[in-house]
């Protein structure tokens, strides 16, 4: 089949019923549930950028293997152009939805890509997990399917191993085997876009110890598998506000998971991983999922902060207020943030790395640097944003005030802003801002760009320990040895105080 079109991906959500939870019912329509239906159809507009001719060569390409066209994320990148491809991909992507939406279906289909083009890695462990992985990755490319993941074991008590959990299976681990697959009981998180996916892959972090081998593996199956549950968090619109009030949160939201798993089987040939710790902790290192991915995040948190900056700039000058010195520092600031990131994002193409297998991945450094990065830059454009709309922000009436003919001649008087912008722009711009900066819509996009791959926390630390076993920091000794040399020759000797 190859590229899809949005209206066979709604398709495709019409036709399955997947076990979802929402605020404490069983919804059974996904596609006319209201919290999900905006976002449905944000998704669909992706895949029918596919078959726009303005996108189509800079988004898909046509398959050696099939002779078909599919989208960028299934190309194994060979060179710098394809990473360019991937690039352009990303950024069209989180362009059309304001790097607001994470998981849009490029992030998983370039994981899956990064694992069957390293499928070597398992082949060394098990030739049929390296043969599963290859076939799962044209199924989901011939099909353009959407994947959600959940890699991440629930918060119970993380000073223990998954193993020393109360109950044994509380984190996802395998119960028994069977002929006719895995039999997998446990939880894990947080599943962003589940309901309105086609599948879900599982695999994790490293950090597996001894004793947790039934918690090593790496599967996937389709989003409607029996027994399989989705227990949504609390959906934070109704689908229902207006696209004036809430320009973003009406569109945007993401809807988070936990995947909860009662006795799922698994066949045996969508089995990637399974019963060894360490397969399970070199799956990132030695597979590319980190890399190539980190690409695709670190593309959509660039046009992210890009767009939170714009409409922090766009804000003061709304109400005249970037005359002052101390909003253009901050505005400032702001710009500068954005091209630290997209400079990092050219230095990860520019000085890609190219594996013994003849796969190019984007620099390693320059993407872990975006990754440390933007969880602080992306809360100070919103502290920005805030500090400067100040009460505005808290004020704007709503669609309904602007359409009552009564009230609309005070709206137009005191809500204008700065000469030149009207009430009616500056309040939608103002709204703009508030999805970004007040609701709880906003508040999660900024949990997001905090926690979207991991604790940033730790992976700083990570960085810095892996960094250290490379460096020398020779410049140091190179100071020393110099001022060495020159205090044997120079009367600017060690000073001592004679009493
Ligand atoms: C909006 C959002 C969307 C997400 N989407 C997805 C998704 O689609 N798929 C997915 O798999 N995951 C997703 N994640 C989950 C994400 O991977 C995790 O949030 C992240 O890995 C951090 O794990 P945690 O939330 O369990 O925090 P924890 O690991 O429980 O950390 C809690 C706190 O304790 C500290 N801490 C914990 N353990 C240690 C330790 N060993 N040493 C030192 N300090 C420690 C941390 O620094 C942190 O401050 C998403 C998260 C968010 C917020």
């Amino acid at each position: 089949m190859g590229i899809r079109t949005g209206q066979q991906y709604i398709e495709a959500i019409k036709s399955r019923q997947p076990e979802v939870w929402l605020g404490g019912r069983r919804v059974t329509d996904v596609y006319n549930e209201p919290v999900f239906q905006q976002p449905i159809k944000e998704i669909a507009k992706l895949y029918d950028l596919q078959h726009d001719p303005d996108y189509q060569d800079r988004i898909t390409h046509v398959c050696e293997e099939t002779g078909e066209r599919v989208n960028n994320a299934f190309l194994n990148p060979t060179s710098k152009d394809d990473l360019k491809a991937r690039s352009e991909l990303f950024e069209v992507y989180a362009r059309a939805t304001f790097g607001l939406m994470g998981r849009t279906p490029d992030f998983l289909n370039v994981v899956v890509t990064g694992m069957a083009s390293n499928s070597w890695f398992l082949d060394k462990y098990n030739p049929d997990w390296s043969k599963n992985i290859r076939n799962y990755y044209r199924y989901i490319r011939d099909n353009d399917l959407f994947l959600t993941h959940a890699i991440i074991n629930p918060q119970n008590d993380r000073s223990k191993a998954s193993y020393e959990q109360e109950d044994m299976f509380t984190h996802l681990g395998v119960v028994e085997e069977k002929p006719e697959g895995l039999v997998v009981r446990g939880a894990k998180m947080l599943a962003t876009l589940a309901p309105i996916t086609d599948e879900v892959i599982i695999y994790s972090f490293p950090g597996f110890q001894p004793g947790d081998e039934r918690y090593a593996l790496a599967f996937a199956v389709p989003i409607d598998t029996p027994g399989l549950r989705l227990l949504c968090r609390e959906q934070m619109q109704d689908g229902k506000r207006s696209y004036f009030d809430h320009p973003l949160a009406s569109r945007y939201e993401e809807m988070d998971a936990v995947l909860a798993f009662n006795d799922v089987v698994v066949p045996w040939d969508r089995v990637f991983l399974y019963n060894n710790v360490e397969a399970a902790n070199l799956l990132y290192p030695k597979t590319g999922i980190a890399q190539q991915p980190a690409h695709q995040s670190g593309v959509r948190g660039y046009v992210k902060l890009a767009f939170a900056v714009e409409v922090t700039c766009r804000l003061a000058d709304s109400i005249g207020v970037d005359n002052f010195l101390n909003v253009q520092t901050d505005l400032g600031e702001l710009v500068q943030s954005v091209e630290v990131i997209r400079s990092l994002l050219r230095v990860a193409e520019y000085e890609y790395e190219t594996t013994e297998t003849g796969e190019v991945r984007p620099a390693a450094a320059p993407l872990e640097t975006i990754r440390g990065m933007l969880p602080t830059m992306y809360p100070r454009a919103i502290e920005v944003m805030q500090t400067i709309g100040a009460g505005g922000l808290l004020m704007s009436p709503t669609g309904n005030d602007f359409a009552n003919t009564e009230l609309r001649g005070d709206l137009d008087k005191y809500y204008a802003g700065r000469a030149g912008v009207s009430a009616e722009d500056r309040v939608r711009l103002f709204k703009l801002a508030w999805d970004l900066c007040g609701e709880a819509f906003g508040q999660r996009l900024l949990q997001y760009e905090r926690y979207y791959t991991g604790d940033p926390i730790r992976k700083r630390a990570i960085f810095y320990n892996q960094y250290k076993r490379k460096a020398t920091f020779s410049m140091v000794d190179d100071a020393l040895d110099g001022a060495a040399e020159l205090l044997k020759n120079d009367d600017k000797k060690i000073e001592r105080t004679v009493n």
